[in-house]
């Protein structure tokens, strides 16, 4: 059995700079870890990576092949199309380098096609579990995008539908803790009280959102997965205690 996370979140999240981070507290440790890069667009890493997917497509490949310019998502998503083609044959050349209990971390690329982009993220899920692989989502969200209300909320919907689109064991993470100055108010939304949140954004928005605020917030609640756990990378049992509830995710030391 192997254990794999996959880090996904918007673009700037600090998805690599997680991935490096867990990287060094693992080596710490004594503990096996192996990162790779599912970011076509990737350039420098101050880690090792041992999956690389610029093997099989690069951005400056399908720039060059397409005609077109660095253009964000649309690049991206051409990139995808094209991997989901040739995904099978390369996971199963590159996971064979492996061993049974390995324990894998994937980096991913920020672009918010991509999650709505569903085969492809799904099939290389579906594809490590067939190998006999327990995964894991991780999502990234950077805590200065939820220093109020509506972004929060709308923090919560985009991890929530990364849930229901992966349908794994899922980890929400807010990134960047170091940055905050004030502190009280990013407690209140690592774990939202639905009540609260619903009569502030209330407060926020013309009445005529009331019903559709109402219907989100109870989205949110009904689901109740939808909480988040700091991340300050300056402080060693940060990262401890997030690498222990993705392990809990995928029964990593279980056995
Ligand atoms: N202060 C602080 N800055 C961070 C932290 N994590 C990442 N950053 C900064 O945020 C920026 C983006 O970080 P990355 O790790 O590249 O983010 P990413 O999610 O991999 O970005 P993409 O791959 O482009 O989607 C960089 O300038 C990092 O130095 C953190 O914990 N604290
Ligand atoms: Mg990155």
């Amino acid at each position: 059995m192997g254990f794999a996370q996959l880090v996904i979140g918007p673009a700037g999240s600090g998805k690599s700079t997680y991935c490096s981070s867990l990287y060094r507290h693992c080596k710490t440790l004594g503990r096996s870890i192996h990162i790779g890069n599912l970011d076509p667009a990737a350039e420098n890493f101050d880690y090792p990576i041992t999956m690389d997917i610029r093997e099989l497509i690069s951005l400056d490949d399908v720039m060059e092949e397409l005609g077109l310019g660095p253009n964000g998502g649309l690049i991206y998503c051409m990139a995808m199309e094209h991997l989901e083609e040739n995904l099978d044959d390369w996971l199963t050349e590159e996971l064979d380098n492996y061993l049974d209990d390995d324990y894998l971390v994937f980096d991913f690329p920020g672009q918010i096609e991509l999650f709505s982009h569903v085969p492809m993220l799904r099939n290389f899920v579906e594809h490590l579990k067939r190998k006999n692989y327990n995964v894991c989502g991780v999502y990234l969200l950077d805590c200065q995008f939820i220093t109020d209300v509506t972004k929060s909320v709308n923090g919560c919907m985009a991890s929530l539908s990364a849930t229901i689109q992966l349908e794994l064991p899922h980890v929400n993470i807010l990134s960047k803790m170091d940055l905050v100055t004030n502190k009280r108010d990013s407690e209140n939304y690592l774990d939202p009280e639905p009540q609260l949140v619903l009569s502030e954004l209330n407060q926020r928005m013309t009445p005529r959102f009331k019903k559709l605020n109402k219907s989100l917030i109870k989205l949110v609640d009904e689901y109740s997965m939808v909480s988040f756990i700091p991340l300050n990378l300056r402080k060693e049992s940060s990262i401890q205690h997030v690498l222990a509830q993705t392990d809990n995710g995928i029964q990593y030391g279980e056995d």
